[in-house]
């Protein structure tokens, strides 16, 4: 049995911890409301992100960091990407020194263009070798419902990595291992991006055809990043890349599609945050992904449109009749 800090209660951090107690592990969530802290101590659920979901003893909650990171073996780290560098700058004095580090997040920082792991890296100063990514498809909701799904643990300490497989394998969850964290972290970033262009199609009253389409183009322009960026092929054919990119970009249940289908229909950006507190990572690291591919020199068009949209400089029809007008030339099928 492990002691494991997870930071923080939102879908991700509550379902993921349910995993991890299913795999006979001692979780403490750290959430920054009070209120939260209370719903999973005192009613044994989280009512704001996970309703009707009971969580077991073994899961418990509070607002004091240090009381969350005290004795912890695995730290796991689960805010909204932009806002990692910040907490994490918090944190990062009361973590314990030999502990793993764990990124459950999928975005890339705007700015740095970092990712996650990479922000983890410089701000806590630990070695790579400390640092692991958990990734695939897994939509915190069917996570929570037990519904049987696989993810991808990498680390570039391939013992560790197993070590993690270890203490996340459970009854309804397969983790198998990697060393591929940069091709795991850009799948994973990526595939919201897609999502949120598949979300347009669908918004706009398109069929399984053009899904099918952004898909696989989406598939090609994720590869060609990760892998000139050095990522192994495989990665990207694996859980952490066509696999996270199918439940995203077909799952209601994904905060980034239904955010692209809710630019399909016509709303703007800003109507669309003010109507949800939950995030769609992929509407801010389409900028990070596009500045890394034009820094890495390899050609990002449905990152390039679904930014424009985002920033309501092209509206989604448009997006979707530039991706058919792109230059036959251009790419292979
Ligand atoms: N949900 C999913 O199915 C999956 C999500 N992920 C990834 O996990 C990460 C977290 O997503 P998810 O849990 O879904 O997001 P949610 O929106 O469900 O939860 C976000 C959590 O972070 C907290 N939070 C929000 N803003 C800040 C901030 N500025 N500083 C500190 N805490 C903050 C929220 O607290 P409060 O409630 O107080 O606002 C909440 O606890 C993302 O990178 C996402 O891509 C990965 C796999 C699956
Ligand atoms: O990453 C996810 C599934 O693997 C969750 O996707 P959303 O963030 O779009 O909900």
């Amino acid at each position: 049995m492990s002691k494991i800090a997870v930071f923080s209660a939102g879908s991700w951090g509550t379902a993921f911890s349910l995993v991890l107690a299913d795999a006979g592990n001692d979780v403490t969530l750290w959430a920054r409301r009070d209120e939260v802290v209370e719903a999973v101590n005192e009613r044994r659920e989280n009512t704001d992100y996970l309703p009707g979901i009971e969580l077991p003893p073994s899961i418990s909650a509070s607002t004091d960091p240090e009381e969350v990171a005290a004795g912890a073996d695995v730290v796991v780290l689960t805010v909204p990407s932009q806002s990692l560098r910040e907490n994490l700058a918090a944190w990062a004095p009361i973590l314990p020194p030999d502990a793993t580090l764990v990124s459950l997040m999928k975005g890339v920082e705007l700015g740095t263009l970092m990712r996650m792991s990479e922000v983890i890296q410089e701000v806590t100063d630990a070695s790579a070798q400390r640092i692991a990514v958990i990734s695939g498809p897994n939509l915190a909701r069917e996570i929570a419902r037990r519904e049987p799904a696989a993810s991808v643990v990498a680390c570039l300490d391939e013992e560790r990595a197993k070590q993690l497989q270890a203490i996340t394998h459970g009854p309804s969850f397969r983790p198998y291992t990697s060393v591929d964290v940069l091709g795991c972290e850009i799948g994973g970033a990526y595939k919201n991006v897609v999502g949120l262009a598949v979300g347009m199609a669908v918004g706009l009253g398109f069929g399984d055809n053009t899904t099918a389409s952004v898909i696989t183009r989406g598939l090609a322009e994720t590869a060609r990043l990760a892998t000139a960026q050095g990522a192994n092929p495989l990665t990207l054919m694996g859980l952490a890349g066509l696999g996270d990119l199918v439940a995203t970009c077909s799952s209601p249940l994904s905060r980034n599609r239904t955010f692209g289908e809710r630019l399909g229909q016509g709303m703007t950006t800003e109507e669309i945050y003010a109507s949800t507190r939950q995030v769609a990572e992929g509407a801010k690291s389409c900028k990070s992904l596009l500045a890394l591919a034009e820094q890495t020199g390899v050609d990002a068009p449905i990152a390039a449109a679904v930014d424009a949209v985002v920033d309501g400089k092209m509206t989604a029809l448009d997006m979707m009749n530039s991706f058919i007008a792109r230059d036959t030339k251009a790419e292979m099928g």
